[in-house]
């Protein structure tokens, strides 16, 4: 991309990519949004490693420069004039199981490393010398300004920690790390109720009828929003009907409590809300959206309030029994900023 001649200050924004499955279907485990951080690196003389953990699509600002050189968002590591390379530790903001990664080099042009690789490891604690690292992407050449998708499907194991090495030198705008949050239930008391609609607990979205604004995932993390944009919204709907966003429990539980947070939705917060459910054992994230229109309803229509937190309990909230999958209408549209729903355990695979 020419951004010489662009004015002072200008933000170009990364182009747009063909996203692959994995990178719409999971979460990105290295995100500083969820605490990923890095733990070490061998250099950052011209940009911070954890830069490349952002969630925001990485920016060139023209003329911007820093005391170290051009101001670049992502890691970035001097100019190499010994024999090596080098590293970054990263422990994941939650262990999970990775399904992809993207080894994003957007805007480094004449700095980006010709090669990369990736090792992994789980670990209680931190790693140190004794670690065991599992080489999980062998050196793959890299390109300038570039995503590079790298489909994982058949890695199965759980990760705490990822090594990211450049060969020799060179900036990396982001590192993303697809995959699925693990959760060990059979470590968790029986006797209580879980959120387990949380990401951290292996709740994930499935599908959803519109995301103009905002990112579904957003519904599933823990705290309250912090802005508008800390949250799913869809477009203004201008024909009959409803959006929609299917979720994907991380256990099957016996529903309990409901929250829906329309925090920070003012003008904008949906007028009622319902929620249905199932206990779905064979299905594909696309069967999934047709089989969701003859679900039950495990909460009838509520009226929702502006900027608000709404609990549901189990007086309201119908006894359907064991579900796995939750689908929330919002009616017409609008956004949601958390959606919750506890439960207790039931036994694996029972089948409504
Ligand atoms: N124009 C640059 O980006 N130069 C240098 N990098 C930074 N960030 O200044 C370099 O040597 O790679």
């Amino acid at each position: 991309m020419a951004v010489d001649n662009l004015p002072v200050g200008t933000i170009v924004n990364a182009a747009a990519a063909d996203f692959p499955e994995f990178a719409r279907r999971y979460v990105n485990l290295a995100s500083a949004d969820f605490g990923a951080k890095v733990l070490k690196c061998s250099d950052e003389f011209f940009a911070s490693a954890d830069r490349m953990l952002q969630s925001s699509e990485p920016v060139f600002i023209v003329g911007k420069f820093d005391d170290h050189g051009k101001w670049m968002d992502g890691w970035e590591t001097r100019r190499k004039r010994v024999a090596g390379h080098d590293t970054a530790v990263v422990r994941l903001g939650m262990p999970g199981v990775i399904h992809g990664v993207d080894i994003d080099t957007s805007h480094f042009t004449g700095n980006f490393p010709p090669a990369a690789s990736l090792d992994a490891c789980y670990c209680a604690g931190d790693p140190d010398e004794d670690t065991v690292w599992t080489p999980i992407v062998a050196p793959i050449s890299l390109k300038g300004n570039a995503h590079h998708f790298i489909d994982m499907a058949r890695e199965q194991r759980t990760y705490t920690h990822l090594r990211l090495s450049i060969y020799p030198d060179g900036g990396v705008a982001r590192l993303r790390v697809y995959g699925q949050p693990a959760c060990d239930w059979a470590a968790r008391d029986h006797s209580v109720s879980h959120e387990v609609s949380a990401l951290a607990n292996g709740g994930r979205i499935v599908a959803y009828s519109d995301a103009h604004y905002g990112t579904p995932f957003r519904v599933l993390m823990e705290g309250r929003g912090v802005n508008m944009g800390d949250g799913w919204e869809t477009r203004r709907r201008r024909e009959p009907g409803n959006d929609w966003c299917i979720v994907e429990l991380g256990h099957a539980v016996t529903v309990d409590k409901i929250e829906v947070d329309t925090a920070h939705f003012k003008g904008n917060y949906p007028d009622r809300i319902s929620l249905q459910a199932a206990h779905v054992s064979q299905a594909t994230d696309q069967s999934l959206v047709t089989q969701a229109m003859f679900w039950p309803y495990l909460l009838e229509e509520q009226a929702t309030g502006m900027d608000a937190q709404h609990f549901y309990e189990e007086s309201t909230i119908k006894a359907l029994g064991p579900v796995t999958h939750v689908k929330l209408n919002i009616i017409p549209d609008g956004g949601v900023s958390r959606l919750r729903v506890w439960g207790k355990l039931a036994a694996q695979g029972t089948q409504s």
